[in-house]
């Protein structure tokens, strides 16, 4: 194994290369200019091993969830992402392929999302793969997407498709089987690789169309209740507008269970936010121009707490609606 000096260079050094203020990885801090006129926008999530991914998921693409799931934050504020650091936790265990294969897939989202390294740090535990980072993003200044701005009548909308990933989990736990190799594919690859929605996100915020945002991490139910509570509504959705993959209906179709799977599951990483009713005109424009689906699920109502009405027009029990760690 290398040693710990060696990994940094080897394979972090390089992937700040592009990014000024990280000076080399050779000091103690990294050094950020805050743009002029704008705001700073910082997060970050953790995801463990076990906990957020599965010990044998490829490590690209552990690298991959872990930049993109922070970077789903940052589109739900409005943000443009600047640089990230990382926190890096391993156990004796893991061998250098995985460290390439890790610093591979960073390179690669790199890319897409021209993003840079900052800096980090390198730990051993002798617990799980733990790994750790803060994304800096910006954002016009005072104009960053929040959640608490949503007013009573606003139109509830969401980007893509829910409850696929929460269903590829259970088919890679060998919990769910599919008919279709290619509807196993789709879900299990949403698992692994989220799809920040980073256009949308900025145009959300440059359009002036939104009064909340939220990515949705811990279950669709549960994040529309962290809208509610911050902006002090309830909210009132239709489980049968909720936008479902042909893979994900399939399975509802065969087990409805499944549908709370999807309303409640999480790991989604796509964006909710909601809009006053005299400009949910536009978000059919902009799904047109991102060529990506806003589906409208439900209307802001009532004092508190999230009603998810079935088929039948009952509310459905969700429990808490989503995830929490305890
Ligand atoms: N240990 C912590 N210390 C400080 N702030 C925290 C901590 N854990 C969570 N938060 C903050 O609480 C809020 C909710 O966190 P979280 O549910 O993780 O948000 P998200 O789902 O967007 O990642 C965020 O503003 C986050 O910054
Ligand atoms: C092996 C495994 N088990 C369960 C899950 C489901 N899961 C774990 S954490 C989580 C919620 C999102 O993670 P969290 O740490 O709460 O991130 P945040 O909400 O802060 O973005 C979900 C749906 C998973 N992704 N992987
Ligand atoms: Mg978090
Ligand atoms: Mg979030
Ligand atoms: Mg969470």
């Amino acid at each position: 194994m290398l040693g710990e000096f060696e990994i940094i260079a080897r394979y972090f050094a390089p992937l700040a290369e592009g990014t000024p203020g990280a000076l080399g990885l050779g000091d103690d801090a990294a050094v950020l200019s805050p743009p002029a006129g704008e705001d700073l926008v910082f997060t970050t999530d953790t995801i463990v091993s076990g906990v957020h991914f599965l010990s044998d998921d490829p490590p690209d693409q552990v690298a991959r969830k872990l930049l993109r799931v922070n970077l789903s934050d940052l589109a739900a504020m409005g943000a443009r992402p600047l640089g990230y650091l990382l926190s890096f936790t391993l156990p004796a265990t893991v061998d250098e392929a995985w460290i390439e294969g890790f610093a591979q897939g960073l390179a690669s989202d790199q890319d897409t999302y021209a993003v840079g390294l900052l800096g980090g740090d390198t730990t051993s535990t002798p617990g799980p793969t733990t790994l750790s980072l803060t994304a800096v993003g910006r954002v016009p200044a005072g104009r960053a997407l929040r959640r608490g701005g949503a007013k009573l009548g606003d139109i509830v909308f969401v980007s893509g498709t829910i409850g696929d990933s929460a269903l590829g989990l259970e088919i890679l736990q060998g919990r769910r089987t599919v008919e279709m190799e290619s509807d196993r594919e789709r879900l299990v690859d949403r698992y692994r690789l989220p799809r920040p929605r980073m256009a949308l996100g900025r145009e959300l915020l440059e359009r002036g169309l939104a009064s909340a945002a939220i990515d949705v991490s811990d279950g669709l139910a549960a994040d529309l209740g962290h809208i509610c509570a911050s902006s002090g509504v309830g909210a009132e959705i239709d489980a049968v507008d909720v936008p479902l993959s042909a893979a994900v209906q399939r399975l509802v179709e065969s087990d409805a269970g499944c549908l709370v799977t999807a309303l409640t599951g999480g790991d989604d990483y796509e964006l909710m936010f909601t809009v006053p009713e005299r400009l949910a005109g536009e978000v059919g424009k902009l799904a047109v121009e991102l060529d990506l689906p806003l589906t409208r699920i439900g209307v802001l109502a009532g004092a508190g707490g999230v009603i998810v009405r079935g088929a039948d027009g009952e509310a459905m029990e969700l429990g808490p609606g989503g995830w929490t760690h305890f």
